[in-house]
């Protein structure tokens, strides 16, 4: 069953406009504003603007588009964290609003881009904490769970540091671990907000092709933040291309992967070819910056 989205509408000036009316007992929001110190995103900040999608298993998605157009708060829409000013997100036929943290979270695990654990605890209990939805309160982890959890670790490479603590690794490292939780949860779907953006290209690669298998083999599906548009059209089915709040334009990557695209959506010049080592279309980029018509590399 898929995640559906419905005419889906939200402002983060609506949301902070209506807490501050509350706390200020209805001031008029041209009063709060007024304040340059004011809570509230300028009148032009982002919002969701009517998005309707559907997110299927066994498919990888991928988000592209700019700072600030939306991509993280279409997530956290997507995964209940953010309730939508109109329209529905179903999560497997249920309006995601009618259902528990603990229901959600047996539906879809997230690997967010700057998720930190302050606790000293060690790498193997944070990858445990994935199986938590699974394991009775007061009760010790199945055979199941602790074989998962070993597994999964060996799989993405964290078994390496598995007793060490998630606070003193390197932003790579505790990344990786954090990875290794989510697949632990074993949902139908994997969200990733720019999972890889502290990884080196070797753990990038690792663990893309890691959850590209679990797409083919478990039918999961995965929804992806990207900011390398190569990446994404490289490891995925379907690119997905915000801006201000609306998506563009959405399909496979042969389809919709072009120059004027993405100068539209990102204002750059790039050149869009097939790559047979690469197996997919991909951009190039060039600096204007030249001396005597020569780039530095010439
Ligand atoms: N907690 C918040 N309160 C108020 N406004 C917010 C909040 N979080 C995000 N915004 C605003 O909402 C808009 C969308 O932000 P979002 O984080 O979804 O963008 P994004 O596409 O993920 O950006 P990036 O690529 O920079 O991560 C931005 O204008 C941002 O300033």
């Amino acid at each position: 069953m898929p995640i559906s989205v419905n005419n889906l509408f939200f402002s983060y000036g609506d949301r902070v406009r209506q807490i501050a009316q509350v706390k200020s007992q209805q001031i008029p929001v041209e009063k709060i504003r007024g304040d340059e110190h004011s809570l509230l995103p300028p009148e032009d900040a982002c919002s969701i603007r009517g998005i309707d999608l559907d997110f299927n298993e066994g498919c990888f998605y991928s988000i592209l588009g700019p700072n600030g157009c939306g991509k993280t708060t279409f997530i956290d829409l997507l995964i209940g964290h953010l309730r939508p000013a109109s329209g529905n997100v179903f999560l497997q036929g249920k309006d995601i609003a009618s259902l528990s943290r603990l229901d959600i979270a047996k539906q879809v695990a997230l690997v967010a881009q700057n998720d930190t654990v302050n606790f000293p605890f060690t790498v193997q209990e944070v990858v445990m904490m994935g199986r938590h939805p699974y394991i009775k309160r007061f009760s010790m982890p199945s055979s199941k769970d602790v074989a998962l959890v070993k597994d999964v670790m060996e799989r993405t490479g964290v078994d390496r540091f598995a007793s060490r603590k998630i606070t003193e690794l390197s932003g790579g490292e505790r990344q990786r671990a954090l990875f290794a939780r989510a697949l632990c949860q074993d949902t139908p779907f994997l969200f990733l907000d720019e999972a890889f953006s502290n990884m080196d290209i070797h753990h990038t690669i690792r663990l893309l092709d890691i959850v590209r298998e679990d797409v083919l083999e478990k039918g999961r599906g995965v929804i992806s933040v990207f900011h390398d548009i190569n990446l994404a059209a490289i490891w995925s089915d379907i690119l997905v291309f915000m801006k201000q709040g609306e998506i563009v334009s959405c399909g496979k990557t042969k389809d919709i992967m072009d120059e004027q695209l993405i100068e539209d959506v990102f204002h750059v010049k790039p050149k869009v070819e097939y790559n047979s080592y690469a197996r997919s279309k991909q951009a190039s980029f060039r600096s204007e910056i030249t001396t005597m018509g020569k780039s530095c590399n010439e």
